[in-house]
């Protein structure tokens, strides 16, 4: 079965190659035209139908499901993620949240955030449920408390953007003390060699990062912090 398994891996991975690069056109399209609108079960099978034979950057189905744990499991009122891209992960996590649960999501480029938002809207989600941020991810950290309003506190961080600025990030989070503890970070890509600067600093800090699961690269932490040792 393993090995069957493994041929039909490298089969699909194949199909994909004859299809060309990445395309959040063809995404969104394909997304847009085929999914059932209103629907949020619709939409991510729509999304699994697609990767099934183009290539995509969403985190697909399996880190999905890791990802539904840990929404599940911590019930956050307030998400941050950085990497939207055409909104998969973000459609995950809205449709786990409680009836309080906000997220914030952050995509650079302004073409793929619009894109992004309106597979978002066509799940059934509305504002302020959720608000999509065109921006850089630094930028965007930078401006995090106002975002936030009274709450002034993040439960969740889904980083799925750029490794290179992982730690960069992370850093600005750290000092601006929105972090609750016992926050839970879910960091995709972790081990590539960009992250490499992102994992040296949070295993030098067993006191304030514990490392809970990981799955194909996708790390879940959770930030401890309850005194200056951080
Ligand atoms: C791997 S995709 C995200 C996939 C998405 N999480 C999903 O599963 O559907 C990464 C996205 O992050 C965006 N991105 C890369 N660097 C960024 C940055 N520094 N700030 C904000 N967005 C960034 C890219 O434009 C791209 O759309």
């Amino acid at each position: 079965a393993e090995l069957l398994a493994f041929c039909r891996q490298l089969f699909t991975q194949a199909v994909k190659l004859t299809r060309g690069t990445v395309s959040i056109n063809k995404t969104h399209a394909f997304v847009f035209s085929n999914c059932t609108h209103g629907q949020v079960d619709s939409v991510l099978e729509t999304f699994h139908l697609y990767d099934l034979t183009y290539p995509s950057l969403c985190i697909g189905q399996v880190k999905g499901e890791f990802l539904d744990e840990v929404v599940s499991r911590a019930t956050p009122q307030w998400v941050l993620e950085l990497g939207m891209h055409c909104g998969y992960s973000s459609v995950r996590i809205l449709r786990l949240l409680g009836p309080a649960g906000r997220l914030l999501t952050v995509e650079q480029d302004p073409e793929t955030a619009d894109k992004g938002e309106e597979i978002i809207l066509v799940a059934g989600f509305k504002h302020p449920q959720f608000q999509v941020l065109a921006c850089p991810s630094a930028e965007a950290v930078t401006g995090i408390q106002a975002r936030l309003g009274v709450a002034q506190h993040l439960d969740m961080v889904l980083m799925d953007h750029d490794t290179g600025q992982y730690l960069t990030d992370l850093l600005a989070l750290e000092r601006c003390g929105v972090l609750t503890p016992g926050c839970v970070l879910l960091v995709n890509h972790v081990f590539c060699l960009k992250g490499r600067p992102f994992l040296e600093h949070i295993q030098a800090r067993p006191q304030c990062y514990a490392q809970c699961r990981q799955l194909q690269g996708m790390m879940e932490l959770t930030w401890n912090r309850a005194s200056d040792v951080c």
